[in-house]
């Protein structure tokens, strides 16, 4: 159906702002549609208000303070006694005032679409009809808004442990930490997935005493095992304690602090462990629970995800979802795509069903560890039939002018054919580089095809098409 041509004006009720709601409505809106979107705290969602933004414009200043920490080592004299330091109250204001006008500039945007935005909360009541509660009328009847599809993306919340309730003060959930006066002395971050890898690293770069708690061997299971070992090496020369093999049972506030009980097999050596602040990441779950649901007959997964097919659809023909209500892959990119994908369906737009095999993701630590398409673990496993190389930045030109001494890149090409099919790349920055892997990876560029392509020299892209150069197939 050209929306364009047609005289049908289809209608969309979005409950949730985040990138999978906002996409959706700017796609909808474009190809013609009659949207409403209801966010219940502002516009971006999570992802915008307390989650990628903050938590990624926060790790922007310990990359500031990396960078000035190593300048020494690249001739630059800081002056006598100048140590860097983080001025928690500056560096929170400036999270806060960019995670502000990020959402601005979405609402702004959907209105010039003509996209109606309510800020309140919905519930399904029907297969096509929506009820709000508007913040500006909490009092009044509820609105209900009948559309032709409505198309959920109500995102995930942190976890929380009973025995360890957040209070914003000491003890915290990762939507809260953007209020520190000074620096924590000591934070313990409990959960090594990549939410604690990610803030476990910038709180050491700004300068706190860390503890990692890790329920596992290693940080960062389930990636890449060569780039979380690398990273865990890191951490350990930079004094980061990684409490293995130990999850925490509890937190308790002390007259100056936190104290974090632990069990498990590390917890024989390390029962508890006394710090200033406690950080929980350990996981989200999805927000669906008091969203009618169950009674419009919209199936779920025994974690509470909505269950949902390649193209967004959920067991009610009328109503989408898209992104972390979904359990697909908890990404802001992801749930972008899954939005796009749904309004494209509804419109009967062009549409290619979601290919989770290519999504390609990086997770903010320094170095940065950015990976696409197959994992060595599925290499490993003999699910794919790979030739890989791995290539460590330490012979790198560029690398040693700027300092870099840890980090590789690896790339997985097909057995016999050459097609590259996964990579990872792990240095600062490398959420750029594995760009042009994720292109090779989605389409099926050959390694030739990368190593003939030429590169700057110096440069840190100059290791990815000599790794290329290294997977040629000589037939
Ligand atoms: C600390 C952290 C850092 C992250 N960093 C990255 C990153 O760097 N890159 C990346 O790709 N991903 C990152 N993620 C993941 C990313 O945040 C999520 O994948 C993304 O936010 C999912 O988008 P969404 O649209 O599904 O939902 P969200 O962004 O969660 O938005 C959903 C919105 O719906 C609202 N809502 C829920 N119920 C209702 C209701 N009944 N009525 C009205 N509104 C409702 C919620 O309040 C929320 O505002 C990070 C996650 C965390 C926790
Ligand atoms: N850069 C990014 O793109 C980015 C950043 C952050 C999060 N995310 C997304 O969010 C998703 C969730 O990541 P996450 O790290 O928040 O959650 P997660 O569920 O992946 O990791 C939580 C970790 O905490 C551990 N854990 C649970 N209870 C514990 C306890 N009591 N004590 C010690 N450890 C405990 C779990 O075993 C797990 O390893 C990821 O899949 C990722 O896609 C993405």
């Amino acid at each position: 159906m050209s929306t364009s041509n047609s005289t049908y004006t289809p209608s969309l009720t979005i409950i949730g702002g985040g990138p999978g709601g906002y996409e959706a409505a700017m796609v909808a809106a474009k190809l013609g549609a009659n949207v409403t979107v209801i966010e219940r705290k502002g516009m971006g969602g999570s992802a915008v208000l307390t989650d990628v933004v903050p938590s990624k414009t926060l790790i922007a200043t310990a990359d500031s303070m990396r960078r000035v920490g190593t300048a020494q080592d690249l001739g630059v004299d800081l002056g006598a006694g100048a140590e860097p330091r983080a001025v928690m109250a500056q560096v929170d204001r400036r999270i806060l005032e960019i995670a502000g006008e990020q959402s601005q500039d979405i609402q702004q945007v959907l209105e010039r679409r003509g996209v109606r935005v309510i800020h309140g909360v919905g519930k399904v009541v029907g297969p096509h009809e929506v009820e709000v509660r508007r913040h500006d009328d909490a009092d009044g009847e509820p609105e209900v808004i009948t559309s032709d599809a409505i198309l959920l993306c109500v995102g995930a919340s942190p976890r929380e442990l009973p025995s360890a309730q957040p209070d914003g003060e000491r003890i915290f959930n990762w939507t809260q930490l953007y209020s520190l006066a000074e620096v924590p002395e000591h934070m313990i971050v409990v959960g090594s997935g990549v939410t604690g890898a990610e803030f476990a690293s910038a709180y050491d770069l700004l300068g706190a005493k860390v503890t990692l708690v890790s329920s596992r061997d290693h940080v960062l299971p389930g990636e890449d095992q060569d780039a979380a070992e690398l990273l865990e090496h890191v951490f350990e020369s930079n004094g980061v304690n990684v409490v293995a093999r130990s999850r925490a049972e509890g937190a308790e506030r002390t007259e100056d602090g936190v104290r974090v009980h632990l069990s498990g097999e590390g917890a024989k050596d390390t029962p508890y462990i006394d710090g200033s602040h406690v950080l929980f990441a350990v996981g989200g779950i999805p927000n669906t629970a008091d969203l009618g649901l169950e009674e419009a007959g919209v199936e779920l997964t025994e974690s509470g995800h909505i269950k949902v097919d390649g193209v967004s659809r959920t067991s009610v023909p009328s109503i989408y979802a898209a992104g972390d209500c979904t359990g697909v892959f908890a990404l802001a990119s992801v749930a972008a795509m899954q939005g796009r994908i749904a309004v494209a369906h509804l419109m009967g737009d062009a549409v290619k069903p979601l290919r989770p095999h290519l999504v390609a993701s990086n997770i903010f630590t320094s170095p940065e560890i950015a990976t696409v398409g197959v994992t060595q673990a599925q290499v490993d496993s003999g699910k794919y039939q790979a030739d890989v190389v791995k290539l460590d930045f330490s012979t790198n030109p560029r690398a040693k002018m700027q300092g870099v001494t840890a980090g590789f890149v690896k790339v997985f090409a097909r057995k016999g054919s050459g097609t590259v099919i996964g990579g990872v790349v792990v240095a600062p920055r490398a959420s750029e580089l594995i760009w042009s892997l994720a292109l090779a990876v989605t389409h099926k560029l050959h390694v030739d095809d990368l190593a003939d392509t030429f590169t700057v020299y110096p440069s840190m892209a100059g290791s990815l098409a000599e790794a290329a150069r290294r997977l040629h197939v000589r037939l």
